[in-house]
């Protein structure tokens, strides 16, 4: 059988280049590479492959550097390297691998040997191969069987493999997009087959910290598990396939719901801590976490779109947790240079404010709130009835059901000489007018009290209601939308005597409902 050669890129960015038997290829910025970059040349690299010696003669023809496993070339020399060796057009970035097909006997071999070393890392006597340090835990006993439990009804399901101990240091993954990638090339598996380990690298990486002495813990979020699209049956044997596969004792929280579990909130971090880790105090600055929900703009790499979602450096904002992609932590890419973005609303930068003394009138009135679902409407509502000793009371669309009703039960109230505050979204002059109006055909003053809760500060407020188990109907991004796209300033021209502006004013019920609110909550 003819041999074959190819340059493949690990990141999948571009289909593999060919290295024909004994013929010169040239590779650097292009479309082929999807390289823009001006620092790499166009003729940054030359390779020429032997298939028959299974080498490949490789020279660096640019003017900076370009990488072989790790290490910086020298212009113009000539070096060989063989199947599965790391080639990195420019140092530390743009990582391919040379590969041969069908590979040479002794990578054959090299697999074998891994192999060993992954089985012998955990074989009875391991123990004694464990650095010093460890040996302060020798009474934390390793799992003697795979076992499943679940905790809250399956919120959270966990699989510990046999072998797993606890340790006072935590490797932590993701799973999808960071231990394995689809087959199908699909975003989302089309089913529990779906999955292939995403580098060849990554069993021996992790196999490396877990004979250093981590924990193998992943993290993942598996809503369709929840919502029933994904039998949790079948989900159970594809942990097994991976950790099997991953050939290192590794201990699995799936997180099936939308709740405290998922990430970013810290769940699943939680029940490893508090029930999962045998006492064990969590080391949090040698622990350490790998996930792809990493907020990278499109192109981080060539080709590359943007992350889908933050999920996974958020968790580690969350926790005071070292963080890295799959890139960096598998493949070495610089820990620096990726453009990330945060969310632009931080719930720690939420401040306190005092009660504006000037929402309560000594005139009877109409005062309509404006603001997002989730922007603290019904929260100042409360805080205005009980410090006006419920001269005013709140009419709620949320609880009536709609606009007429509320109207119905404000006309009642007015009667009885309360105040009113109407309690809905009010986004636009029709909704507002509704008020302006009966409170002119009543003879009362009319005044707006506008949130100034921010469009991701309200939805943050919305996903801490729904952790919180706040009694209200979901809210979806579609909702919030609505809202913006509708949404008109409110102005004393449409018939308000003053429009007031209320900040939001932190106020909880106790100190665990304090560091939940203060933690990045939604995954963008
Ligand atoms: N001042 C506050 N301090 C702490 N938490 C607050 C505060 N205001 C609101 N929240 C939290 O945000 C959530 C949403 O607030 P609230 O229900 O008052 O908003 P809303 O504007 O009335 O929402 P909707 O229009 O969807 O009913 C509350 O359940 C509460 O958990």
């Amino acid at each position: 059988m003819v041999r074959q050669c190819v340059l493949r890129c690990l990141l999948d960015s571009h289909a593999p280049i060919s290295l024909p038997h004994k013929v010169e290829t040239v590779v650097g910025r292009s479309k082929i590479t999807k390289i823009k970059d001006q620092a790499c040349s166009r003729n940054q690299l030359s390779l020429t492959a032997d298939c028959e010696l299974c080498l490949v003669e490789i020279k660096q023809l640019g003017i900076n550097p370009s990488g072989l496993d790790g290490f910086a070339l020298k212009k113009d020399s000539a070096y060989n390297i063989k199947h599965g060796s790391k080639v990195e057009i420019l140092l530390n970035q743009y990582f391919h691998v040379v590969e041969f097909d069908p590979p040479p006997d002794d990578s054959e071999e090299r697999r074998t040997s891994l192999k060993r070393k992954l089985n012998d890392s955990q074989d009875s006597d391991s123990k004694k191969k464990l650095p010093k340090t460890e040996l302060v835990n020798m009474s934390v006993q390793e799992c003697s069987e795979n076992k499943w439990e679940d905790i809250e009804n399956g919120e959270v399901y966990i699989y510990t493999a046999k072998g797993v101990r606890s340790s006072p240091k935590i490797a932590a993954f993701d799973m999808d997009g960071t231990l394995i990638k689809t087959k199908s090339g699909k975003v989302h598996p089309v089913d529990t087959n779906d999955w292939q380990i995403l580098f060849p690298c990554v069993s021996q990486k992790v196999a490396e910290k877990h004979s250093d002495g981590f924990k193998i813990v992943l993290l993942s979020n598996q809503s369709p598990i929840g919502s029933g699209r994904v039998k949790i049956e079948e989900f159970k044997k594809k942990i097994e396939g991976v950790v099997a596969k991953l050939n290192i004792p590794a201990q699995v929280y799936i997180a099936t719901g939308k709740g405290f579990y998922r990430k970013p909130s810290t769940g699943m971090w939680n029940v490893l801590a508090e029930l999962k880790n045998d006492d064990l105090p969590i080391d949090m600055d040698k622990s350490f976490y790998v996930g792809d929900a990493a907020g990278r703009a499109a192109n981080w790499a060539p080709g590359k779109k943007k992350d889908h979602s933050m999920a996974d450096i958020l968790l580690t904002k969350n926790l005071g947790l070292t963080f890295y992609t799959p890139e960096q932590f598998f493949l070495g890419h610089s820990i620096t240079n990726v453009p990330m973005t945060l969310p632009e609303f931080n719930p720690r930068d939420v401040k306190s404010t005092p009660f504006n003394e000037r929402l309560l009138s000594s005139e009877q009135e109409l005062l309509v709130l404006v603001g997002y679902p989730g922007s603290g409407k019904s929260f100042i509502a409360k805080q205005i009835e009980e410090k006006s000793r419920h001269k005013y009371v709140t009419v709620c669309r949320d609880i009536l059901g709609s606009w007429q009703k509320c109207s119905a039960e404000a006309i009642k109230l007015l009667q009885q000489g309360k105040s009113v505050i109407v309690d809905s979204t009010n986004p636009d002059l029709e909704s507002r007018g509704r008020w302006t109006s009966l409170a002119k055909e009543k003879g009362l003053q009319c005044r707006c009290a506008k949130m100034a809760t921010s469009k991701a500060h309200a939805q943050h407020n919305n996903k801490f209601r729904e952790i919180m188990k706040i009694k209200h109907g979901i809210v979806n991004d579609i909702v919030f939308n609505t809202y913006k796209s509708k949404f008109v300033e409110p102005t004393v021209k449409e018939g308000f005597k003053e429009v007031l502006e209320v900040k939001f004013n932190p106020d909880f019920e106790d100190e665990q409902a304090e560091k939940l609110y203060k933690m990045y909550l939604l995954e963008k």
